[in-house]
């Protein structure tokens, strides 16, 4: 693939292009909000300029209920050959990709299992595909070509395709994905009237099971009306779960001896249960230790002041490979963090002097990718 082009430049799609881009893919931007294109561009993911011709391949990576409508006008518009998305729910955006008269031909189902709980271009990594399940969902009338297309982008994002109907993808990704979302939402607003005391004692465990919990309400509030029922059976088999451990817990008290012991196996026996389901689920693929350094930056508090920042880094040649940002309530300026690559470290500081930015001492760290 030689031209893509990326509309969402989010999270996930600017992930893609990160990934494209890196792999000599010329890739055109576009977003219905500026600056999440412009904060993409000067990520180096791309281009915002519009293609000269078709390009191979464009990827929606906005919203489940966006997809109809965006793909019936970027068809009329005549942006690409071939097209996919990125939605984490299939059935609805298929059915509106008729509705809205688009031509479901060139459209290849599309869904990286792959992300996290932070949104915006900001938060993407060009690495976040590697060795994560990426589910393809040709319909009947797909031609050969879209899917050709479809499986060289996963290939380039170093995904794994794995091909699937709509409605299976859906039913699949209730029980991995779309319920456990909300059972961590709930779980999480357990602590939101919590004592600040309490929540002082918690563990990993803890940000292991609310992690997701910190994902974007509007965009999952899309997800879940787009697969409720599916979702909904998940739900009520963990509430039945989950009332049986109520009644067992309370069971305890005041029971004889053999009551207990009746209590503590039922107990045991869905701790069990448990200890099984998990043994299931594949572990992290390919995780390996990835050390950067941290460059910290200040940046003032001004439009353009970060899109500023990463031309000039990009510019010179400096791969970002993340941010994190800090706004201090009381100073009119943020601190931005660089992360790259020790070895790019001096061209970096060179690219910060040169441009008046005053970096601030580096540190070194290791993150689990
Ligand atoms: N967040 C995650 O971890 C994952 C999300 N997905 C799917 O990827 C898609 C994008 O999600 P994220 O990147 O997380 O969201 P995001 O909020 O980071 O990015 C979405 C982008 O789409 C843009 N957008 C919205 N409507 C648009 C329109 N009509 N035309 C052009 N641009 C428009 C927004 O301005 C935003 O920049 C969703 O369909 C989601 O279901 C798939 C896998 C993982
Ligand atoms: O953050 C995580 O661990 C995820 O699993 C992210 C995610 C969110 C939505 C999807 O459709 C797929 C993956």
């Amino acid at each position: 693939m030689r031209t893509a082009a990326v509309v969402g430049t989010g999270l996930i799609g600017t992930s893609i292009a990160l990934a494209l881009t890196r792999r000599g893919v010329a890739v055109h931007l576009d977003d219905a909000d500026t600056t999440a294109a412009r904060t993409a561009e000067a990520l180096g993911a791309g281009s915002l300029r519009p293609p000269a011709e078709p390009v191979e391949l464009a990827v929606l990576a906005v919203p489940p209920a966006h997809i109809g409508t965006v793909l019936a006008r970027c068809q009329r518009e005549g942006l690409a050959h071939a097209y996919t998305d990125v939605a984490s729910v299939k059935s609805r955006p298929y059915e509106e990709v008729t509705a809205a008269g688009g031509d479901p031909a060139s459209y290849l189902g599309g869904h990286p299992l792959a992300g996290s709980e932070r949104s915006g271009p900001l938060a993407a990594r060009a690495d976040l595909f590697e060795g994560r399940p990426w589910v393809l969902t040709p319909s009947p009338r797909t031609h050969r070509a879209a899917l050709n297309r479809g499986l060289e982008l996963v290939s380039l994002c170093g995904g794994v395709p794995v091909i699937m109907d709509v409605a299976a993808h859906d039913r699949a990704v209730a029980l991995t994905s779309h319920a456990p979302h909300l059972v961590s939402s709930a779980l999480a607003a357990r602590l939101e009237d919590a004592e600040a005391e309490h929540i002082r004692v918690s563990g990993q465990g803890l940000r292991d099971v609310t992690r997701i919990a910190a994902g974007e309400p509007a965009l999952w509030a899309d997800i879940l009306e787009a697969n409720a029922d599916a979702v909904a059976d998940v739900l009520e088999a963990c509430a039945a779960d989950l009332g049986r451990m109520v009644t067992v817990l309370r069971a305890r008290r005041g029971a004889d001896e053999q009551g207990r012991a009746r209590a503590t196996a039922e107990l045991t026996e869905l701790l069990r249960r448990g200890n099984r389901g998990h043994a299931r689920v594949p572990q992290k693929p390919r995780s390996r230790p990835v050390e950067f350094v941290a460059v910290p930056v200040a940046v003032p508090d001004q439009p353009g002041a970060l899109a500023r920042l990463f031309s000039a880094v990009s510019e010179a040649g400096v791969n970002i490979e993340d941010v994190r940002i800090e706004h201090s309530l009381d100073r009119p300026r943020g601190l931005v963090e660089l992360l790259v690559d020790p070895a790019s470290l001096t061209g970096l500081r060179r690219v910060l002097d040169a441009n008046g930015w005053a970096p601030q001492e580096e540190g070194r760290l290791v993150e689990n990718r």
